[in-house]
């Protein structure tokens, strides 16, 4: 317990640097002030003070040195000003609450330093002592990875040794401390249960001020190339993602800004969760974007694709219709690391034989027919790479089509078109035969010479898309050479080097070219195809990013996480998952790591695991990993509530008015977050309907498009709601019916632990396997009878 002298010490303290920060608000505030009147009035100023005078040729060098002058003079303030209005956004949160945490550190054979900690640093008047340090300096290592003690923590200069005296911390509001104690064993037990008992919110919160040990090696990793964080559900993995970029931008600041960082995360609603966070933590937020964003800008124009969550109602939904088992071992073998190399041998394959290309034709006839190119690609030197071989016959075809133009001026159709042609156009070949002549000193007066040039013109013009086509390498004919694989099963065959073809591999073969003939893409396609053109074409890649988050990487496919290496061949990644919550078809990348590994080799992998479970009471957590396996190595943070209640009930009817009652109950307790999970999107567009008329307040029914998260109530299908929390999480219908096939298992335990205080599970019937078989004294079960 800490003595009242104690704390009127440290309140003092507290308004002691409380000035300092408001001083230094005052000062900056005039500043910024200032510089953005200057950024305004250049502005404004800018083409009045730059003479402009191009008459003669010195005046324009003289011009544009000015102008560059002044251009740099305005970016300079700029960026002052940037940096300016950085810091006050900085010093105003400092403000709010200068610190959270207070250690005392005695070097060996020195007296104790006392260290304050908070989101960013600050020295005193004299720019001599930190008054705060930031969370992220080296020093600050000591709260997070240390009891009181003996203790050390790592320098550039070497590993500093000592001894803890005192772990301190706060809770500061408007300057008044609310709370302090004085911690032992772990980062505040008291302080986490008092955080982690606050309701959700519809944003995700820092949590700088309790950042747990095994939490802090995933932030201040700075060795591996690949970081794999394998989590349970709710341990902090995409708190520990976020925390970890501001880590990085911190130390890094010289180097790394806020653009060369990017989250991919399951879905738009997921990036406006969590896109407070690093604002809040005064930096600016990373770069943000889905896969499917990608694969639609890649692909979109020339295929209908399907996304995730298409395919994911799919195998939800339609196990009733026929080639269902099909598509599903088509899901899986095409995810895997079979089909992989299946691609890649295809690659070296077609540097042999087997290219497709399509011919180029122009008003129907062949220009260049496919045969022609085929026996000229495959007279390229072998050794030169195939991308390259593609180059050089797209160079070929470019002056093949050259010659083929020169040809067509004398096509009477050409003379047609000419007659046609519009004054402009005349002025336009006018124009084009002045400066040819002039290059060559001729004169232009000749009849004949007109009409060349003319018809040249029209030919030209007319050719123009297909050069366009030539040089994007579009006749090289990827939709066939991938339906190949499907139409030819001796090739597949040997490209799968004897691994055993999926069984129903002819029905496979049917539904996906039935697709690709309509004009669109099964999700489980899409990356094998784009994935082989790339290898064909050469690699798209963004050299700019440096670090790539991925976020519910077990929704991933060892193939997608090898394309993004190619994507971004300069960058970290950081991979943060569950194989517990791997909700698709296809084989998670995190459900065998050694795909992960192969990425970068295991030298350069680092995998980290979190157990602990922070999101739900402590009931909640004992419930709900009774349900998956390997559930038991969960840890459940110790934070009481009320246990589970499980709830049959024999009709729809009931089913509502249950739930509606619940709903109503919950608000009037003060739950600000609920939701009604529901296993996809018919159940929930149903539940929606039936429940909307009878809630005290209107519930929101999300859907894939869902642009924000907002408190209130939610009407939401199971795979939407990952990676989002709840107060109270009722399951609409957690039946027998719904829930029992074992890829249906992990979907149910993703719904169940959304929930942070109260879980309900209503069940129409037959309750599910999954509760059934757990220990019946981990939840409350109530069956209500009559109809
Ligand atoms: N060290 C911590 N201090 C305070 N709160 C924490 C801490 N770690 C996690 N939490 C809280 O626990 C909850 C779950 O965290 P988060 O969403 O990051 O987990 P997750 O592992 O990504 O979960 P899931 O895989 O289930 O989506 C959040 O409310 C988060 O604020």
């Amino acid at each position: 317990m800490t003595t009242e002298q104690q704390w009127n010490e440290e309140q003092q303290r507290v308004e002691d640097v409380t000035a300092v920060i408001s001083g230094r608000i005052r000062r900056l505030e005039s500043e910024v002030g200032s510089v953005r009147g200057d950024v305004v009035d250049m502005r404004k100023g800018f083409w009045d003070e730059v003479t402009i005078n191009f008459s003669e040729a010195d005046d324009v060098g003289e011009t544009s040195t000015s102008l560059r002058q002044q251009s740099e003079i305005l970016s300079e303030r700029e960026r002052r000003h940037k940096h300016s209005t950085e810091a006050l956004g900085r010093l105003r949160k400092l403000l709010e609450s200068p610190y959270f945490a207070r250690i005392d550190f005695a070097e060996q054979g020195q007296d104790a330093e006392r260290i304050y900690l908070g989101i960013a640093s600050l020295l005193d008047q004299q720019d001599e002592e930190f008054l705060i340090y930031d969370w992220r300096a080296t020093i600050s290592n000591l709260y997070y990875d240390h009891m009181p003690g003996p203790a050390a923590y790592k320098t550039p200069g070497g590993e500093i040794e000592g001894e803890l005296t005192l772990k301190r911390q706060f809770s500061i509001r408007h300057g008044q401390i609310r709370f302090m104690f004085d911690t032992g064993v772990t980062i505040g037990d008291e302080l986490l249960q008092a955080v982690l008992s606050r309701s959700s919110d519809a944003q995700m919160k820092s949590i700088v001020a309790t950042i747990q040990k095994e939490q802090n090696r995933i932030i201040r990793d700075d060795r591996s190339r690949m970081l794999i964080v394998q989590g349970a559900a709710g341990s902090g993995k995409t708190s520990a993602a976020l925390q970890r970029v501001a880590y990085l931008l911190y130390k890094y600041r010289d180097r790394l800004s806020a653009d060369q960082v990017v989250l991919f995360s399951p879905n738009p609603m997921f990036n406006s969760y969590v896109s407070t966070v690093l604002p809040e933590l005064g930096e600016e937020n990373m770069q943000q974007a889905t896969f499917q964003e990608y694969l639609e800008r890649r692909l979109g124009r020339e295929f209908q694709l399907e996304d995730p969550f298409e395919q994911l109602e799919y195998v939800l939904s339609a196990s009733s219709q026929p080639g269902y088992e099909a598509r599903l071992e088509g899901i899986r073998f095409k995810s895997s690391k079979t089909f992989l190399h299946v691609i890649t041998g295809y690659k070296a394959y077609l540097e042999q034989e087997g290219m497709r290309f399509k011919p180029v034709r122009f008003q129907g006839r062949e220009v260049i027919t496919a045969e022609q190119m085929i026996r000229r690609f495959y007279e390229f030197d072998p050794a030169v790479r195939l991308a390259n071989r593609l180059e050089l016959l797209r160079d070929w075809m470019l002056k093949e089509l050259a010659r083929f133009g020169k040809e067509e001026c004398s096509a009477p159709w050409v003379d047609q078109q000419m007659d046609l042609m519009e004054p402009e156009d005349y002025q336009r070949a006018y124009h084009r035969m002045r400066r040819k002549s002039k290059n060559k000193g001729d004169t232009f007066d000749d009849f004949t010479r007109e009409r060349e040039i003319l018809a040249r013109m029209v030919v030209s013009d007319r050719l123009k898309p297909l050069r366009k086509w030539i040089k994007a390498l579009r006749f090289v004919d990827t939709t066939r050479l991938y339906s190949e694989l499907f139409l030819n099963e001796t090739l597949l065959s040997q490209l799968a080097e004897h691994t055993e073809l999926p069984r129903e591999w002819h029905e496979i073969s049917r539904q996906t070219l039935g697709r690709i003939q309509a004009g669109e893409l099964a999700y489980e396609d899409v990356t094998p195809f784009l994935y082989l053109r790339e290898l064909m074409l050469g690699f798209r890649s963004n050299s700019n990013i440096r670090h790539v988050f991925i976020d519910e990487a077990q929704d991933y496919s060892a193939f997608q996480l090898t394309f993004f290496k190619h994507l971004f061949p300069q960058a970290k990644m950081t991979a943060l998952g569950d194989f517990n919550q791997a909700i698709y078809a296809h084989a998670s990348v995190l459900q065998d790591a050694e795909p992960l590994y192969d990425l970068y080799g295991t030298e350069q992998t680092e995998l980290i695991s979190l157990t602990r479970s922070y999101r739900s009471t402590q009931e909640i957590v004992e419930f709900t990993r009774g349900m998956v396996v390997g559930g038991e190595h969960i840890i459940p943070f110790n934070r009481k509530g009320e246990k589970p209640r499980v709830t049959e009930v024999p009709t729809r009817e009931k089913l509502h008015q249950r739930i509606a009652g619940n709903i109503a109950e919950l608000l009037a307790e003060g739950y600000e977050s609920i939701a009604v999970i529901c296993k996809n999107a018919d159940e929930s567009a149903a539940a929606y309907e039936a429940l909307e008329g009878m809630l005290p307040a209107k519930p929101k029914w999300i859907k894939k498009t869902t642009p924000a998260f907002e408190k209130g109530i939610h009407i939401i299908p199971a795979y939407l709601a990952k990676g989002v929390e709840f107060d109270a999480v009722l399951i609409y219908d957690g039946s027998a019916e719904q829930y029992r096939r074992e890829s249906e298992r992990k979907l149910f335990y993703t719904a169940c632990t959304r929930a942070m205080h109260l879980l309900h599970v209503y069940t129409l019937g037959e309750i599910t396997p999954f509760v059934s078989s757990q220990e019946s004294s981990t939840y409350i079960y109530t069956l209500e009878k009559g109809k």
